[in-house]
């Protein structure tokens, strides 16, 4: 099989989506496997709202990533919605990786997960056991096996399970060849080279929210959404010295929030602008102007219609 063009039998090409509580590592996993940071990756839990796919690309084949929200407990409109988004993911790719850190317990939390992932029927399912380089080998010997626990527990053992580390790069071009392995053969979805077809404009969202969340302790960890207004070469400069325009407005749901992200004379705003705009520079490798305001929409995570302007 290795060495098969995109047209050749033998190729294999599907999509897979990790899944697992917040914090999992389901981000971090994805950015391992592609090579390249495209999904946000947050201290804080469920920050990645938006459906963001990686691509893997080998010889033998391609691994679609589709990166889905943390599935919780709906309290808000917003949270219902999400929990849509997650169901109907699974339904639709080829294998579901769940995702349990081993420097955490298995809880109720991912064994609602798992009983939800029971109903989906068509879907492989494999475990992966994330963060191993925080935890000694019998922690994670014992973690394996509540894994495998929980599988038998709710009728659909794992497939596989497997122990990797995102961050220090252990185990995880098995988890790539296994993944592989249970795609349908099939010739390449996306052309060569590209690692995600999210609008450039979602990623730079991503990466202004992530700046804006860092270091807001727990003031508003789900209260910030971007919305990229406006993005584009600035005209008449030269090719070689290339500007790129970025319009941005960040929304907050009250007052206080608001001065919360502007912080005491605009210097929190200014700091997040400066590091937002270098993550959106070394991403898309073009100096960027950012131009960024803060904005209150009251409420918007229960407001139908403001979710609809944000992109939800
Ligand atoms: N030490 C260590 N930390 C990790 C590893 N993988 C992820 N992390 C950290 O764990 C935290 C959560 O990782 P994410 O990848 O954002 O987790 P997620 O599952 O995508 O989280 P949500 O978007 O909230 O669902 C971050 O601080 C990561 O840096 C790992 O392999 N080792």
């Amino acid at each position: 099989m290795t060495g098969a063009t995109p047209s050749e039998p033998g190729f294999r090409s599907g999509f897979a989506s990790f899944v697992g509580r917040p914090n999992a590592g389901k981000s971090t996993l994805t950015n391992a496997l592609v090579g390249q940071k495209v999904a946000i990756t947050s201290d804080k839990p469920q920050t990645t709202r938006t459906v963001v796919r990686g691509i893997v690309h080998r010889p033998d084949g391609q691994l679609v990533l589709v990166d889905t929200p943390g599935l919780h407990r709906p309290r808000t409109l917003l949270g219902e919605r999400l929990n849509d988004l997650v169901t109907s993911t699974w339904a639709e790719v080829d294998v579901v990786a769940v995702c349990f850190p081993c420097d955490e317990k298995i809880g109720p939390g991912d064994r609602f997960i798992v009983s939800e992932l029971a109903k989906v029927k068509r879907t492989q399912r494999i475990a992966v056991a994330t963060k191993t380089d925080l935890a000694s080998p019998d922690r994670i010997g014992e973690h394996l096996l509540a894994i495998h626990a929980l599988g038998e527990e709710v009728g659909t053992p794992f497939a596989e399970i497997v122990p990797v580390s995102a961050t220090a790069g252990d185990q995880v071009g098995l988890l790539a060849d296994l993944l592989l392995g249970m795609l349908p053969e099939g010739p390449a979805l996306y052309p060569d080279g590209e690692l995600t077809d999210t609008p450039e404009e979602a990623i730079v969202a991503d990466l202004i929210r992530e700046a804006a969340l860092d270091g807001v302790r727990d003031e508003l960890p789900h209260s910030i959404a971007v919305v990229v207004e406006e993005m584009g070469l600035r005209e008449g400069r030269s090719a070689d010295r290339p500007l790129l325009d970025v319009h941005a407005n960040l929304f907050v749901e009250r007052s206080s929030q608001k001065g919360i992200v502007i912080g005491h004379r605009g210097a929190r705003l200014r700091d997040v602008g400066t590091r937002a705009r270098k993550s959106i520079e070394a991403m898309l490798g073009t100096p960027v102007y950012l131009d960024l305001h803060v904005k209150i929409a009251k409420d918007w995570q229960r407001d139908p219609r403001q979710l609809r302007r944000l992109g939800f």
